[in-house]
């Protein structure tokens, strides 16, 4: 498969329109296009399991069934034991591709009791023009394949049935698949939030038209693996730590030493010259003795400024609470940013401090976040979008109203707060302000090993020790050292999962980051 767009993510409507554009600028013909489809399908099955095995094909009434026909008559010519499940066909296309399959004695069955026995299930039953949540023929269909997922291989085509392929939501069940082979282009839904439960392992199939496609210009890109090559270059041998970057996290409330430890231990093996914990008295001491190589100071007296003066980057919110004293911390800060004359840091705003953030009394003059990354959980993320759109949300379930459409979700946040969000989750989403030019950046890689106590702790150490290290960033490489910091700790999650992803705490990803920011 060629790989012109294997990184580039589209809009469905925009692959929908695009692809007849494209097709025919080159000559090709739907049908051909079909064939090409149905071809990389098959490829993806040789892949999995050779010949003769048993394997039955569901085909809807589009072009996805149609996709589904072709296949059916490819695998047969293949050697495969094909049975195909299907309602009759309505466009034009897949009448086709069923009239060709029975023109080679292939039948059909239009009733699906149950689809045990066979060791390879192709969901051809709706792609890109799922228009409404399913029922009836539809729904039993995906509740068959799913049944039977557990002793099959199942192969989505295009889309897994049911999948929004622009949200990734659900609507309200979808195929959970092995492998989906996607056609033309990867469309939003497939690599983010709740789409990583169903698509299984992704490939493109370019269907020979990629480089006429090209011409569309993305709503958003994988995060490549280059981007860390680019900003973790090798050191100069004669740099001394003041060369590194002097990073000051503010964190550590009340019994919440951990996370304030976990940040500054992902700082410290992230490579900032120096880290300065500012924390609360109480937690003083115990943080001080679990990690030697951390400045601790508590901020009763002095207050926040001493420290931030000395700061290249700023986190805030590991471990912080919500309480007065952290709270305290947030309005220092805030008001030390907007009476600064000098360039601003880059600030990481994390955990409580995004939950304080939300609660900042509405009507005054909204602090300039330009140089802030906010970092939120679906959670967090549902707060902050309510606390500047209460009365679009008055009473909905916020995490549920981010998660059902994650890439809107995101830019609410970009345009009301101005800052750079990172939207965590499977599939964390990256967008700055200016992301109209930049795109939106989806981390495809991760690990479901992330999803514990203390990770996000680590990601923010991690992201504050890589901004201390590249001082005063461009809004641009603001952005890409976000993503830059998501992709490590993605990775470093992956590997840290290798001997099992139940059961990996923080301190193990923390220990995966010191090669990783090496490469
Ligand atoms: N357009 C093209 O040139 C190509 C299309 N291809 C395939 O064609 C697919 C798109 O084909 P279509 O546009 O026909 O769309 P689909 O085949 O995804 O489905 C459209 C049909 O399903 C119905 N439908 C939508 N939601 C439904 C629901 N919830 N319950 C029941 N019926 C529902 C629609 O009314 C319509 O009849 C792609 O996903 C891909 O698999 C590929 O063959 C490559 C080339
Ligand atoms: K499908």
């Amino acid at each position: 498969m060629v790989a012109q767009l294997s990184h580039l993510i589209y809009r469905t409507e925009q692959v929908r329109s695009g692809e007849q554009a494209a097709a025919a600028a080159i000559g090709l013909s739907m049908a051909q296009l079909m064939q090409a489809a149905a071809q990389a399908c098959l490829q993806a099955i040789q892949d999995h399991c050779a010949a003769p095995a048993r394997v039955a094909i569901v085909c809807g009434p589009g072009n996805n069934g149609g996709d589904g026909w072709v296949l059916a008559r490819l695998a047969q010519a293949a050697g495969y034991q094909v049975t195909v499940y299907a309602v009759p066909p309505t466009t034009k296309l897949a009448q086709q591709a069923q009239a060709a399959w029975q023109a080679e004695g292939g039948r059909w069955q239009s009733s699906i009791d149950s689809l045990h026995g066979y060791q390879i299930l192709v969901d051809a039953v709706l792609g890109s023009g799922l228009t409404r949540p399913l029922a009836g023929f539809y729904l039993a269909a995906v509740q068959a394949i799913n049944a039977a997922a557990n002793t099959a291989w199942v192969l989505s085509v295009d889309v897994p049935t049911g999948l929004n392929s622009d949200t990734g939501q659900p609507q309200p069940i979808a195929v959970t698949a092995a492998h989906t082979v996607t056609m033309v282009a990867i469309k939003a839904g497939l690599v983010t939030g709740k789409a990583k439960d169903y698509v299984g392992q992704l490939s493109l199939a370019e269907l020979g038209i990629g480089a006429a496609f090209s011409k569309q210009s993305p709503m958003a890109e994988l995060v490549q693996p280059e981007l860390a090559q680019r900003w973790l270059a090798k050191r100069k041998p004669s740099s001394h730590k003041g060369d590194h970057g002097h990073l000051v996290l503010i964190a550590g409330g009340p019994g919440m030493s951990g996370a304030a430890i976990l940040a500054g231990r992902a700082a410290l093996r992230s490579g900032a010259g120096k880290v300065t914990l500012v924390t609360h008295p109480h937690t003083l001491a115990i943080i001080a003795q679990a990690q030697p190589e951390l400045m601790v100071h508590g901020t009763d007296e002095k207050g926040l400024i001493p420290w931030l003066e000395q700061a290249d980057a700023i986190v805030i919110g590991p471990g912080l609470g919500r309480d007065a004293w952290a709270q305290q911390q947030l309005q220092q800060l805030l008001d030390w940013l907007t009476e600064l004359s000098g360039p601003l840091p880059p600030v990481v705003a994390d955990a409580d401090a995004l939950n304080l953030l939300a609660q900042l009394p509405q009507g005054e003059p909204s602090p300039n976040l330009r140089q802030w990354v906010l970092t939120p959980h679906p959670a967090e993320a549902g707060r902050l979008l309510r606390s500047v759109m209460s009365t679009r949300f008055a009473d909905e379930n916020m995490t549920a109203v981010v998660e059902a459409d994650r890439y809107e979700a995101l830019t609410q946040l970009v345009t009301n707060f101005n800052a750079q969000v990172l939207l965590k989750g499977a599939g964390t989403l990256i967008a700055g302000p200016a992301h109209q030019i930049e795109r939106i950046l989806v981390c495809d890689r991760g690990s479901s090993a992330l999803a514990t106590a203390g990770s996000g702790d680590v990601l923010s150490g991690l992201l504050g020790a890589l901004l201390a290290q590249h001082r005063q960033p461009s809004a641009a490489a603001l952005h890409e050292l976000v993503a830059t910091a998501v992709w490590v700790h993605a990775v470093a999650g992956e590997n840290a999962a290798q001997a099992g992803e139940r059961g990996t705490i923080a301190s193990d990803i923390v220990n995966e980051l010191r090669a990783l920011v090496n490469p």
